[in-house]
């Protein structure tokens, strides 16, 4: 494959530092492979004295084979690794340090659990999204030192401050205690041992003559500081990346670090990398329709080297379950025309808004994978309590439901009122002196007496307004200190999701049905190879770095995308890098949606919707 001009000059730069500012489908990983090839062939670098730094493993593995295909698979001993590899090697060398110093992802999420236990704060309530949660807040944890900020002064937007303070101080506490570091950890020893010992600085400046920096966009404050220290004296420091696709703000990285890079090295060779090879003109234009709404960024002159091809289409739906089935049809549509499920892909902002969508495709057996895992509705403690409630309705007194629900709300029935063979008949034999109790039975045999020939959708209504179980709801919040609208919206969507069935029974045998689905997709596993698996189905995080024939982006709603959270211009425009990168994954067809309503509420359709229809 032969390079563009701007790819030529990029690849040929020698010395001293350059920022290769490149639009997203522009060639980055060939552009840097070529480099190294350059490097080598042309200008006799040794290849020990090159560093190629990645954010992933996977990343620094295609960009290692890339490599080896452009140099005709002859293997060359230059280094490829990510920062947090790279930084491990430096440490481990001179602390000696191993594995078992490291603090795993999943050993920092344990210990994050048990110590908001200690504290009994609940930050991941019964929310059903354990994992999410949990990543969220390591992520905050970890921005602190990635940020390099103190927390000491540190004010949490998601948390309460002086709780979120506790947990760090506890959790910093106890990684000392068990002799770990996490990788947020590696970063700062790297940093304090260069300034300690200049000496140890010196030889790793020595071996590494040439470093080059992929996805440089992403980089946070602490990464930065330390590869600047390893480039210098000669600041041969190659970093490529694209402003515009800055989506790690939560980790620290800001699409400033462009600008600052730009400031830091003010005589750096700036390139730009302006075709896109991957998508047609109108998915080109559509995206920078959008993402020119941002103020921080480079301005950029991006061009497709394909076509026009298809206009990009909006699609208005009625509500999630409507997109599902809009979507369901497109996907046999296209399969039709020729495209496999595998060069689909239908992104979305959070896993939350796939859940209509991945119970159509399970109801109408199209193959998926998900790379980010999603909680299946039906197994939160919401959902189990009122499909207890009919359970109760339709079969009578069983134990297990009664002792789940008797409490949701308050009715004060105690356990050993329903020990054994319990009924309603042995419930008032055992408060036979309390007439008050004796009214509370009846009332709820009564009322599951109602709810039996009801739809489960009017069934769930009635639990929810006319039992009291919302009541039930806002005293949960309050006692575990969750977000009320977080349990309200999953009532709602569990309740949406019991619409069009007749009966209970129905209801509960598609909600088996989609277990078992999600199970096996969840056994299948992501391949990033995307063979046999499937329509590929993630958020537009999930999605960065990937390519697709057919992209659909859904719920592009206001509240999804821009996510509700997102308030100040700087998480706006974040949010809108996110879209932009959603978009710019689709290769020849885009198709975007939103509803009108969600759980009986109007909905807007995003701003970056309006933004790309605004020509
Ligand atoms: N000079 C070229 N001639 C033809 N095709 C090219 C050229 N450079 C890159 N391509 C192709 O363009 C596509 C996009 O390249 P690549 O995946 O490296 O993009 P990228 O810049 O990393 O994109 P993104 O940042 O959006 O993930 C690839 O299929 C690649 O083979």
């Amino acid at each position: 494959m032969s390079l563009n001009r701007a790819q030529s000059t990029a690849a040929a730069h020698k010395d001293g530092p350059c920022m290769v500012l490149a639009g997203p489908g522009s060639g980055k990983t060939l552009t840097i492979a070529k480099r190294i090839e350059y490097l080598i062939t042309k200008y006799k670098v040794r290849p020990e004295e090159i560093l190629v730094i990645t954010f992933t493993k996977y990343a620094a593995n295609e960009m290692k084979e890339r490599f080896w295909q452009v140099m005709g698979n002859v293997r060359m001993p230059v280094t490829f690794g990510t920062f947090h590899g790279i930084y491990y090697g430096i440490l481990k060398w001179a602390y000696r340090l191993n594995q078992q110093n490291l603090l795993t992802d999943e050993e920092k999420d344990a210990l994050l659990r048990q110590l908001a236990g200690q504290l009994e704060w609940d930050v991941l309530g019964e929310l059903g999204d354990e994992r999410d949660a949990l990543k969220e807040l390591a992520a905050e944890v970890g921005n602190i030192k990635n940020n390099c900020l103190d927390i000491e002064e540190y004010e949490s937007r998601r948390y309460k401050t002086s709780m979120f303070r506790e947990l760090y101080r506890l959790y910093e506490r106890e990684k000392r205690k068990l002799r770990k570091i996490d990788f947020e950890d590696m970063l700062i020893m790297c940093r304090e041992l260069f300034l300690k010992r200049p000496d140890i600085l010196k030889k790793w400046q020595e071996k590494f003559q040439y470093i080059l920096v992929d996805e440089f966009q992403d980089v946070n404050q602490a990464q930065y500081d330390v590869v600047k220290m390893l480039a210098a004296p000669k600041d041969n420091l190659f970093v490529v990346g694209d402003d515009d696709q800055s989506i790690y703000g939560f980790r620290g990285a800001k699409p400033g670090i462009m600008l600052e890079f730009m400031k830091d090295y003010p005589k750096a060779e700036q390139i730009l990398l302006e075709l896109n090879y991957r998508s047609t003109a109108h998915i080109v234009n559509g995206a920078l329709r959008v993402i020119n709404h941002n103020d921080e960024r480079y301005e950029k002159n991006l061009r497709a080297q394909k076509g026009k091809g298809e206009a990009i289409h909006v699609q208005e739906v009625y509500d999630p379950l409507a997109e599902g089935e809009y979507v369901l049809e497109m996907i046999r549509e296209y399969k039709e025309k020729g495209i496999p499920y595998e060069e689909m892909a239908v992104l979305y902002r959070t896993s939350l808004d796939a859940r209509a969508l991945t119970e159509a495709l399970a109801k109408g057996q199209i193959p998926f994978i998900m790379k980010e895992r999603i909680t299946c509705l039906y197994d939160h403690f919401i959902a189990v309590d009122l499909m207890s409630y009919l359970h109760l309705a339709r079969e009578g007194c069983e134990r297990k439901h009664l002792l789940r629900i008797a409490n949701r709300p308050k009715r004060y029935l105690s356990r050993d009122s329903m020990e054994g063979r319990v009924s309603f008949e042995s419930m008032r034999n055992f408060y036979c002196d309390k007439a008050w109790m004796i009214d509370r039975i009846d009332q709820l045999e009564w009322e599951l007496k109602m709810l039996k020939g009801q739809s489960p959708y009017a069934a769930i209504q009635y639990i929810r307004k006319g039992m009291g179980y919302d009541d039930f709801l806002k005293e949960y919040a309050v006692g575990h200190q969750v977000s009320l609208d977080d349990l309200m919206e999953t009532a709602d969507e569990i309740w949406q999701s019991a619409k069009g069935y007749r009966t209970a029974k129905e209801w509960f045998e598609h909600a088996e049905n989609y277990k078992t689905v999600l199970n096996e997709q969840k056994a299948k596993g992501w391949n990033q190879t995307k063979e046999g698996g499937g329509v590929s189905l993630l958020t537009m995080h999930g999605a960065k770095g990937l390519e697709y024939e057919l992209v659909f982006v859904i719920a592009a709603n206001e509240g999804s995308t821009p996510y509700r959270k997102a308030k100040q211009k700087e998480e706006i425009e974040e949010e809108r890098r996110m879209f932009y990168v959603g978009m710019t994954r689709a290769k020849s067809r885009l198709i975007l949606s939103y509803v009108k309503e969600k759980n009986g509420k109007a909905l807007s359709p995003s701003r970056f919707i309006e933004e790309l229809l605004l020509v």
